[in-house]
């Protein structure tokens, strides 16, 4: 894919003292395996991952699991750009107009994800081309495993989020 017309804005603000995932996430959270991430968007999800050349740093798949030692350690390499700020409860709406406002709530929220999805697809694309250009790995499997760390917060579910979008920014790159 091409990279954006424009330099993807670095959001990414060193942050010293990175307090990431782990230590918000209860340690007895069951870790499903986590399989190799996807290489390509146009995949079935049960397709077995198609051969990923010029990784750099390979097999890091498997040691995505939580639970194995020196996973906290391993998510320090996560920055944190900035406390998340804390949600609100959702009251369980008493009728149908209750119902509609969170609908509108729901649909406010979806248009945000699939900017930012955009936005993040961008970032990663410019990266894997300006990594291309200089001659280096396509993939970097032990960023992309940090990353995966992140999306465990969201349970089994939230890996498969995450690795879908790690499939989206490599777009081509990830193509044999
Ligand atoms: C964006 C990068 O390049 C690739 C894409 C990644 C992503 O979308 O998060 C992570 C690692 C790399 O495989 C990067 O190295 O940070």
């Amino acid at each position: 894919m091409t990279a954006p017309a424009t330099p993807a804005p670095s959001t990414a603000t060193p942050h010293p003292g990175p307090t990431a995932a782990p230590s918000t996430r209860a340690p007895s959270t069951p870790a499903p395996s986590t399989p190799a991430p996807a290489a390509d968007t146009a995949a079935a999800p049960t397709d077995p991952p198609p051969a990923l050349p010029d990784a750099d740093d390979r097999p890091a798949p498997a040691a995505s699991r939580a639970d194995r030692p020196g996973a906290g350690a391993a998510l320090k390499g996560l920055r944190r750009v900035s406390e998340p700020a804390p949600l609100p409860e959702i009251p369980v709406p008493a009728d149908q107009a209750g119902i509609d406002e969170l609908r509108l709530e729901i649909d406010r929220i979806d248009a945000e994800l699939v900017r930012l999805i955009q936005h993040r697809t961008a970032v990663s694309q410019a990266i894997g081309a300006a990594r291309a250009s200089m001659g280096g790995p396509k993939i970097v499997y032990s960023r992309e495993m940090l990353v995966l760390e992140r999306f465990r917060a969201l349970g089994p579910a939230g890996t498969d989020l995450g690795m879908m979008l790690l499939a989206m920014g490599r777009g081509q790159l990830g193509r044999r």
